[in-house]
């Protein structure tokens, strides 16, 4: 395998949040021809004026290369695209990507961590009936939007099921502080980045009420256990799991307010409801859509998944904090596993 050959030399970026704008900006600063779309004119401007994206990114100065546009043409000049808007918004985007492109087959790394409401599906299923011709892969793993915007060593998971556009893929993103592994499991890349962020809720929600670095522990080990139960059984592969898009991610999203969903569920514990805590932000917590859907997969398919189960109640204020605790540590005893 020869990696890193062929770079895409023109990438357009989807979405104008906090983690578009830092892979945008490390494209950019690889030397890649960069163009961010943004639904707002407002960002738009701040980024080809001033270099600076002020409500997601503040105080990351970004490379004078980078243009943003709120036309979606740009994306007809791209060989490669990055999809980084929410999970829920991923279907309408890449329909009108499609448009935009005439239904080109374009290589399209998905970044966003979901899963869709209403059809359980996954962002590359999405993607294939959404955009049929489009070239998809998945980034996923370790990584705060800030770290990599400021140039922190990071390393990632791409998954592409076509080695020779994943080698691509690798060649375009990787950096001296960047540094992407290549995966053919799909499937497995996206499942832990969509299940890390409802078990991130649950750890949030146990640090918020003040119940212990143990409890944290075992959440984390007890959540993988659920999380690799019912990526298994969709087919994803053991060591993706234990990869950085799977234990990598749950490790750092789970140890750190910095992350949404962590934040989200630290003030659930702090007695916040759910609903409160999101309507007040500007920045997305997937984890809290892509929860109940999960629940409903898991049942669909009888794997057990009591923390997502109690992450899914609690948000939906079915169930009370001490309650979920006292179910969860009153299930029968059972053999580890
Ligand atoms: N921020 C981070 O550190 C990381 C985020 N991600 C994932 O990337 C995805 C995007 O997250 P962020 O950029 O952090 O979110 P964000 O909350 O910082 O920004 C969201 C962006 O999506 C746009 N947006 C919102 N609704 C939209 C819609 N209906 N149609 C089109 N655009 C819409 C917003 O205008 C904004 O530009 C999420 O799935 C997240 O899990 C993955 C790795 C790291
Ligand atoms: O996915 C992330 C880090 O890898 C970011 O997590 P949050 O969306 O919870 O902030």
């Amino acid at each position: 395998m020869t990696i890193g050959r062929e770079p895409f030399e023109r990438i357009y970026v989807a979405g104008a949040g906090s983690w578009g704008t830092a892979l945008a900006a490390l494209c950019a600063r690889a030397g890649r021809q960069t163009s961010i779309w943004s639904r707002g004119e407002e960002i738009a401007g701040q980024i080809n004026e001033e270099h600076r994206n002020a409500t997601y990114l503040p105080e990351i100065e970004l490379p004078s290369t980078l243009r943003a546009t709120t036309d979606r043409a740009a994306a007809c000049e791209a060989e490669g695209i990055l999809l980084v808007v929410p999970a829920q918004a991923a279907r309408d985007e890449l329909v009108a990507l499609r448009e935009a492109t005439g239904g080109a087959a374009m290589p399209v790394a998905l970044c966003c961590k979901g899963i869709e409401r209403g059809t359980g599906r996954l962002m590359h299923q999405v993607l294939k009936e959404a955009w049929p011709e489009a070239l998809g892969a998945v980034l996923s793993g370790p990584s705060f939007a800030a770290d990599v915007a400021r140039g922190l060593p990071t390393a990632v998971t791409l998954a592409d099921p076509d080695e020779s556009c994943g080698t691509r893929w690798l060649g375009t993103l990787a950096t001296e502080t960047f540094r992407p592994y290549y995966s053919p499991d799909v499937l497995g890349a996206e499942l832990g980045g969509a299940i890390k962020n409802v078990l991130a809720i649950a750890c949030g929600i146990v640090e918020g009420r003040g119940l212990g670095e143990s409890a944290k522990a075992a959440l984390m080990a007890r959540g993988f256990a659920e999380a690799k139960r019912f990526a298994l059984g969709m087919g994803a592969k053991p060591e993706t799991l234990a990869g950085l898009s799977g234990l990598g991610d749950l490790i750092l999203t789970c140890s750190s307010r910095q992350s949404r969903n962590m934040s989200l569920g630290y003030e659930m514990g702090q007695g916040r409801r759910a609903a409160d805590v999101i309507a007040e932000r500007r920045t997305v917590s997937e984890g809290a859509a892509t929860a109940p859907v999960l629940v409903s997969l898991a049942r669909e398919r009888g794997t057990d998944m009591p923390i997502t189960e109690a992450v899914a109640a609690l948000l939906s204020g079915e169930l009370a904090v001490d309650e979920a605790i006292a179910d969860l540590m009153n299930r029968p005893l059972k053999i580890e596993g």
